[in-house]
């Protein structure tokens, strides 16, 4: 049996020539530690046996050409040859806003990085540029000899940069006009270009030096809005998500590599029996674990997508005047002509560092007068209170006494998530019919004000005219927010951070339902030899989806658990 031997297509610069190889996998297998020890003295040098984990990248001093024996007649043969097609580019771009401050930085990263800080601060080759140490230097144009700038520099060389690649980082006194011309500098030396809209993360991952939920740490942690925004991002970029998920992945691998195993050694090796029992217990607990994530509150996407808040209620309620008033400022257009508002009018607030969209909606009302846009803007309505984390509901307390009908108005509504509000509470105290009127409805333990208190709904009156009530109103949205997060805050340093809270996207949570569903239809086979085959590939398939989400899908890993686990055929 002849098996190709495959190897990451990162292994730069160096190629293995796998057209050398002519092992077997069980020869690998057979003669695994011979052939580790050989392959670890180019391991030293930073080359990857092809099932290790972690990349690496090569080092520069490897040795042009190396064989390596491995005690039978192969070779492995090793050697630097490189097209310049496969070199990537060395790019540069500016790390920092565009405009006048006190420093801009520019980015280098790539093979040229060293060549082009050596031109541009016309040092000779003797200058040793040691890596990340801070250096004072005068930056020239290298074509002119014209000084552009006096910048302190920094040399990072490859792998230990941020992309993985050699990469420069130039700290420039902050003047569009310094930084143009050290641009134009750098585009005249040919050896650069202009790097794409995230072209610099992009080298990373593919590098290997950030997973893709990293890369999406990241990007929402320069976007975030709110400290809690921030936190989650700081959490998942330190890997606290991509842990849980590497740790799912073992677990199948380990479970996947056990069949593969039995599969294709079982009758010579000693593999333990219960083997595909133990595969199936071991994604019996993790189909649970990940069914939690998966089932329950997206608190994570909440968090960092915002907490979407819908108003809603019957026209001339005061809806919109709410929604300024929360706002702090105009947003919404507010007259006494009901059905003012039709489309919905969506503000970001913060609410105790916590990002929430309020939304104000057009009235909901039935009869004969609405016209085709308003019944499309209370489609629209009913469409965001159903989509809502927390639905407010406005009634205008003084002039709309049909509060009756508010649980047949809005069965579906009235979940847990609800606020009731009665507005126009100004009105109220100023006529004492009224106000008699409202203390009646209180006392009465069958008015539809008590069903709503006795389901727990919590009623806060406001006046969006004066602002009495308004900060009962935010105290409590803001305990409904807290009773969600307090299960997921990030309390202490040591303590392990929710998953609910590190899945901040909703592609996380599609590929987390794409293992589940894998998961499940392995757990529906028959534990019996015969279904081995197919079971393998639904495993192989949840196995496939949670690579997915970090962005590695390799399935080289799995010789590593085999060799790990048990020595088949020793
Ligand atoms: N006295 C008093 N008037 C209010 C209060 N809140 C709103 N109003 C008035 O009620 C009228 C309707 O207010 P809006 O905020 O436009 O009501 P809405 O619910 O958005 O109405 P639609 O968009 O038509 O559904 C306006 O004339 C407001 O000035 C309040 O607390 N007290
Ligand atoms: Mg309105």
């Amino acid at each position: 049996m002849q098996a190709e031997m495959r190897y990451p297509k990162q292994l730069w610069p160096l190629w293995v020539l796998s057209s050398c190889c002519s092992l077997s996998r069980r020869d690998l297998i057979c003669h695994r530690d011979h052939y580790l020890k050989r392959l670890s003295v180019i391991r030293r040098n930073y080359i990857l046996a092809p099932w290790k984990r972690k990349r690496r990248l090569l080092s520069r001093d490897l040795l042009p050409t190396c064989h390596l024996n491995t005690g039978r007649k192969e070779s492995v043969q090793v050697c630097n040859e490189k097209s310049n097609a496969d070199i990537p580019e060395t790019i540069f771009a500016l790390s920092t806003p565009p405009g006048r401050a006190a420093l801009a930085v520019i980015r280098v990263s790539g093979t040229q990085s060293l060549p082009l800080l050596r031109r541009l601060s016309k040092s000779n080759e003797t200058i040793d540029f040691s890596p990340r140490k801070l250096i004072r230097r005068r930056i020239v144009d290298p074509c002119t000899g014209a000084h552009l700038d006096d910048a302190m520099v920094t040399y990072f060389r490859s792998p230990k940069s941020y992309t993985g690649e050699d990469m420069l980082e130039l700290y420039l006194h902050g003047s569009p006009a310094v930084v143009s011309s050290v641009f134009k500098a750098l585009e005249d030396s040919k050896l650069a270009r202009l790097a794409q809209p995230g072209e610099f993360t992009r080298r990373a991952f593919e590098n290997g030096k950030m997973d893709l939920v990293k890369v999406e740490a990241l990007a929402d942690l320069i976007h975030s809005e709110t400290p809690l925004q921030v936190q989650q991002a700081l959490k998942n970029l330190d890997g606290a998500l991509s842990k849980r998920l590497y740790a799912w992945r073992e677990k199948l691998m380990t479970a996947l590599a056990h069949l593969e195993a039995l599969l294709d050694y079982g009758e010579e090796a000693e593999i333990p029996d219960n083997i595909f029992e133990r595969a199936f217990s071991s994604c019996e607990q993790m189909k649970a674990e990940i069914r939690q994530v998966v089932e329950g509150k997206s608190i994570g996407e909440m968090v960092r997508d915002g907490i979407q808040v819908a108003i809603i209620g019957s026209p001339n309620a005061g809806k919109s005047s709410l929604l300024n008033t929360l706002a702090g400022r105009d947003v919404a257009i507010v007259t006494s002509i009901p059905g003012t508002t039709r489309d919905i009018v969506q503000v970001p607030l913060q609410l105790n560092g916590v990002k929430v969209i309020c939304s104000d909606t057009a009235g909901i009302r039935e009869n004969e007068d609405v016209d085709i846009v308003e019944q499309e803007g209370i489609r629209r309505a009913l469409e965001k209170a159903s989509d809502a984390n927390i639905k407010i509901i406005v009634q205008d307390a003084y002039n709309d006494h049909s509060g009756d009908k508010i649980l047949e108005k809005f069965p579906s509504l009235l979940d847990q998530n609800v606020i009731f509000v009665l507005n126009k509470w100004d009105l109220i105290e100023s006529d004492p019919a009224e106000s008699q009127r409202m203390e009646q409805l209180f006392h009465d333990r069958n008015s539809w004000f008590n069903t709503l208190v006795k389901r727990n709904i919590p009623v806060v009156k406001i006046s969006c005219k004066t602002g009495d009530g308004i900060p009962q109103l935010v105290e409590t949205l803001h305990s409904f927010i807290s009773k969600w997060l307090e299960r997921v805050q990030f309390q202490d340093e040591r303590e392990e951070t929710a998953i609910e809270m590190l899945i901040s996207r909703e592609r996380h949570r599609n590929c987390l339902k794409e293992t589940l569903a894998a998961l499940e239809r392995f757990g529906e086979f028959p534990k019996s030899p015969d279904s081995i085959v197919l079971a393998t590939e639904e495993l192989r398939q949840a196995l496939n989806e949670l690579g997915k989400m970090t962005g590695h899908v390799e399935t080289e890993q799995l010789l590593d658990v085999i060799f790990r686990d048990f020595c088949v055929g020793k």
